[in-house]
């Protein structure tokens, strides 16, 4: 692991369980407002312009995510799958990587393959996967939630393996907001792009509606027997009859969620390995991301910055 990845694990673990999500509701005038697509209404979760409808908005602001059906291409998603199959093969490397195997196979001396990456993050030095996040038609839908001044705060491609029998393969239910101490909250908004048919049997995402209103909650490692994974903290505290919603999702779809939505994975119960695109992004300023001092999340502003 670089030393930058070190930092930023010492971050999270400096924080866990301490961190407060800054939520300075001060949204900025952004975006084109058409006349014709203004809502008039108080909207605290997206940002006026013209590119949601109104039920769009109000969806998201109830419930904290919205899906937009078939948005990135197959011919685009090959193109990650493929990049995705050299990095694994290790005949692409890139210095700032972070790589990460399945906590039950961690231990064993096996061969470079695409079966023995669970996750890569950070792949903003790749050109191939970072297309993903300069894809205007993920831009167009994130400048909804950041304003126009875009960033991508952190990227992964998650290729969820098969799970062993241990439930390892699980994600628990989190907010991402507690991996990086950045703010204001309703600025950012996580992309997750379907890349291939994803449900309950593969381990879809699964959705506490509604939980963008509270606050952050206290992370640490779920009590779970036979194995949690490095860094995959659970909220303690979750209210268990609150309604869980699992997103079916097709190839090239891509759900937008704000980054205090309590959400996790299940287990993948089939043998194939289910991939999915993320960058999180945020509203860029001056010397990196508007509120955060710990500029190491901050990577290339994705558009110009308006004057
Ligand atoms: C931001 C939005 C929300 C994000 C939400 C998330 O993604 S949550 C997850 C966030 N994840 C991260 O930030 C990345 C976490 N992963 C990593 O940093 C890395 O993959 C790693 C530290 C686990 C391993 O990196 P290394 O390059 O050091 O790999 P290496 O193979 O040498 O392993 C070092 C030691 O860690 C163990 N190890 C490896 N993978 C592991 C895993 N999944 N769970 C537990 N332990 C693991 C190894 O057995 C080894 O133990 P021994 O030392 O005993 O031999
Ligand atoms: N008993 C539990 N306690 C805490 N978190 C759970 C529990 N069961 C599931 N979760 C979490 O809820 C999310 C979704 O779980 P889900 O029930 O969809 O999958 P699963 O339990 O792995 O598989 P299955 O589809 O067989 O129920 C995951 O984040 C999982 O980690
Ligand atoms: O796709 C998944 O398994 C969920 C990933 C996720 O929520 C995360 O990495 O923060
Ligand atoms: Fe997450
Ligand atoms: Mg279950």
């Amino acid at each position: 692991m670089d030393a930058r990845a070190a930092a930023r694990l010492r971050t999270v673990l400096g924080h866990l369980g301490r961190l407060e999500p800054r939520d300075v509701v001060a949204h900025p005038t952004s975006g084109t407002v058409s006349p014709t697509s203004f809502h008039p209404q108080q909207f605290q979760f997206t940002l006026d312009n013209s590119i949601l409808s109104l039920e769009q908005r109000q969806f998201y602001e109830e419930n904290g995510y919205l899906v937009i059906k078939n948005l990135v291409s197959d011919e685009d998603i090959q193109r990650f799958r493929d990049e995705f199959g050299k990095i694994c093969r290790k005949e692409v490397k890139l210095d700032r990587l972070v790589i990460m195997k399945d906590v039950s196979i961690s231990k064993l001396q096996l061969a470079p393959s695409e079966k023995v990456v669970t996750k890569i993050q950070d792949f903003q030095e790749d050109p191939e996967l970072f297309r993903y996040c300069t894809l205007p038609q993920i831009l167009k839908y994130v400048e909804c939630f950041t304003g126009p001044n875009i960033m991508a705060m952190h990227t992964m491609l998650i290729n969820k393996p098969p799970d062993t029998g241990k439930k390892t393969s699980r994600h628990p239910l989190h907010q991402d907001l507690h991996y990086f101490p950045c703010g204001p909250s309703n600025l950012i908004v996580c992309a997750w792009t379907a890349m291939e048919h994803i449900d309950r049997n593969n381990g879809c995402l699964v959705v506490l509606p509604g939980t963008h209103k509270g606050s952050l909650k206290p992370h640490d490692y779920p009590k779970w027997e036979g194995g949690v994974n490095k860094m995959y903290h659970g909220i303690q505290d979750y209210d268990e009859n609150s309604a869980r919603v699992h997103l079916v999702m097709e190839k090239g779809d891509t759900v937008f969620f704000h980054p205090l939505l309590i959400h996790g994975s299940g287990r993948n119960k089939t043998q194939g390995f289910r991939k999915v695109g993320i960058p999180i992004a945020a509203p860029i300023g001056k010397d990196g991301c508007v509120s955060c001092s710990a500029t190491p999340y901050g990577y290339d502003g994705l558009k110009p910055k308006n004057p």
